[in-house]
């Protein structure tokens, strides 16, 4: 990054659009009165100061610190698409549940409980239940917090046309009562609609999932090894839904079991090229999850991993970038993790030591009953245990170069309790002069109930990043790029992800605040707003 000038170029020197003076978009929510900022019909173009803080070590040991300015232009396409969602595992508990969900939603259901009648909602989404701050008002100086969801005009998950594939061949009415999720008074008033959601074949290799899925695997395409037909089937079912549902874009999710890692093998997943090779001739260890992903990259549909397995072998991730194809994963962070990433966030940034960690828990869905296979459960072993390593590896006041704290993480498979999850913390710290600090936390987690959301999130924040462009520009307008895609791995999904797929070389950041305070900057900086700073000097210099 270079320094520039700190200069408004705004549009006034006729670089752009004419300015619009502010006047406000059918539909939007507020606009933004900016010489950097012009609505057209069809777009949303902003000019955007980046501004960082550039640091380097001197001769003395002593860092020097720079600050630094970098121009983008960003536009952002203001034409919400019909847009489907295939999922993978679709009659899974979270595929069912989240379908059932998006039904209620739309049609407004309310349905008897034992404490009285229940609504729709869509708590636990990031887009659809929370609110991000705007700015301060002009008169009173109060913030102003406006719907997730207003800030960029995003899709609306009522709008969502679901599909998708399973191994298992229930419909989607079927495999909600499979589930044991959802209330039998809700049930009954979505299972008509649901019993004609009957998912695609799919594709199915044994190695990859505990063998106790086998029982479910009656709606499978031949063929228990990649292969070129798999990978066309997937596109042409891609094709068809699109068409058939009159769709301008399809999102496809895995929301299918956890696969056990596969090996990353040079010559085979290392590079696209070989990828490619492997799948045609047969290989082994190619994942199901890894041929979906070749085959959404190849159609052009954002893939997004929501199980922890490594989908995105090395050769995956250089077929997006080929392709300016956008994948994101990995497992979603519904419950235990989640809040992982918070106390930990808390803890250690407050200067409190922690020492050890120790997760546990139990489950009885049928994702607890393919966890129970070592191998697939050392997959979410990994997601559930790499979340600390940023925070950890940030603070070297408490922590020397390569000290963590303790960190066990266990799962166990307890059919009784269904999909209502028990996770079990301990959180041990060492605290000022020689104490110590023990959290324990007791937390039931309703997985799919906490998952669907994520699932739904997912797809609206990858859906409006195919709407977004960026290109770099200069003071003078003259040397700028044409505009270009976000990265093809999609980093600005992580807030919803355990173990968050960056840029090859880019740091991961699990910190729960930081990732949902760069998703909110990074869609302030589309409409040409700073980003939000929490400094309210204007309530301390006065
Ligand atoms: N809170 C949560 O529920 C949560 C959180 C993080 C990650 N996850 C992950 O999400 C995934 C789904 O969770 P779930 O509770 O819905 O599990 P589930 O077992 O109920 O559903 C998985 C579905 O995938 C199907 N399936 C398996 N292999 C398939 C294939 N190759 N193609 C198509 N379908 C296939 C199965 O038949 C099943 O219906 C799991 O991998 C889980 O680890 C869940
Ligand atoms: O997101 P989170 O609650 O930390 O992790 C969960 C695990 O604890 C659980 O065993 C499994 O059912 C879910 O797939 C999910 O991964």
């Amino acid at each position: 990054m270079t320094p520039h000038a700190n200069t408004d170029m705004g549009y006034a020197n006729g670089d752009g659009p004419t300015h619009n003076n502010g006047v406000a978009p059918a539909g939007s929510l507020f606009t933004v009165n900016s010489p950097n900022v012009v609505y057209t019909e069809d777009k949303i173009h902003s000019k955007y100061t980046y501004r960082t803080t550039e640091v380097s070590k001197g001769a003395d040991g002593k860092y020097v610190a720079v600050p630094r300015e970098t121009l983008y232009d960003f536009t952002v396409d203001r034409k919400v698409p019909k847009l489907g969602v295939m999922l993978v595992g679709w009659g899974g508990n979270n595929g069912s549940t989240v379908t059932a969900g998006i039904i209620a939603n739309r049609r407004g259901l309310k349905w008897q409980t034992r404490k009285g009648e229940q609504a729709a909602n869509y708590y636990g989404s990031l887009i659809m239940g929370s609110t991000i701050k705007l700015g301060t008002d002009a008169k009173t100086r109060a913030d102003v917090n406006i719907p997730f969801h207003d800030i960029l005009p995003m899709v609306h998950p009522n709008d969502l046309v679901i599909g998708g594939w399973d191994i298992s061949s229930l419909n989607l009415a079927q495999a909600m009562d499979r589930a044991e999720v959802l209330e039998p008074t809700l049930k009954a008033q979505v299972a008509k609609e649901m019993s004609a959601m009957v998912p695609l074949r799919s594709i199915y290799y044994p190695d990859f999932i505990a063998a106790n899925q086998t029982d479910r695997a009656d709606n499978i395409l031949p063929g228990s090894k990649a292969c070129n037909a798999h990978v066309e089937q997937i596109r042409k079912d891609i094709r068809e839904f699109k068409a058939a549902n009159n769709l301008d874009k399809v999102i496809v999710q895995w929301t299918a079991n956890t696969e056990r890692f596969a090996e990353l093998i040079d010559g085979v997943n290392d590079t696209a090229e070989n990828l490619l090779k492997s799948i045609e001739e047969g290989h082994g260890e190619v994942a199901p999850s890894t041929v979906f992903a070749v085959a959404c990259i190849l159609e052009g549909a954002p893939f997004i991993n929501g199980s922890p397995q490594n989908t995105f072998v090395p050769g995956a991730i250089e077929l997006a970038q080929q392709y300016n194809a956008f994948i994101g994963g990995d497992d979603f962070k519904s419950g235990q993790t989640k809040m992982k990433s918070a106390l930990v966030d808390f803890l250690i940034n407050a200067g409190i030591k922690l020492t050890s960690i120790a997760s546990y828990n139990h489950l009885g869905n049928n994702d607890g009953k393919n966890l129970s296979s070592q191998k697939q459960f050392r997959s979410k072993e990994i997601s559930k245990s790499n979340v600390v390593d940023d925070m950890v590896a940030a603070n070297s006041v408490l922590y020397a170069p390569g000290e963590h704290p303790d960190h066990t993480v266990v799962i166990k498979y307890m059919p009784a309790v269904g999909d209502d999850k028990r996770a079990l913390d301990e959180y041990y710290a060492e605290i000022f002069m020689g104490g110590h600090q023990t959290i324990s936390i007791f937390n039931v987690c309703e997985d799919s109930l906490l998952a669907s959301p994520l699932i739904i999130d997912l797809v609206l924040v990858a859906e409006m990043m195919t709407r977004v462009k960026w290109r770099s520009a200069s003071t003078d307008g003259a040397t700028t790029k044409d505009f270009q895609s976000f990265h093809s791995v999609l980093s600005v999904l992580s807030y919803m992800l355990k173990a968050p797929l960056t840029p090859p070389g880019t740091p991961v950041v699990n910190a729960l605040a930081k990732q949902r305070s760069a998703l909110i900057n990074i869609f302030r900086a589309c409409v040409g707003l700073e980003p939000e700073s929490d400094m309210t000097l204007e309530h301390k210099l006065f």
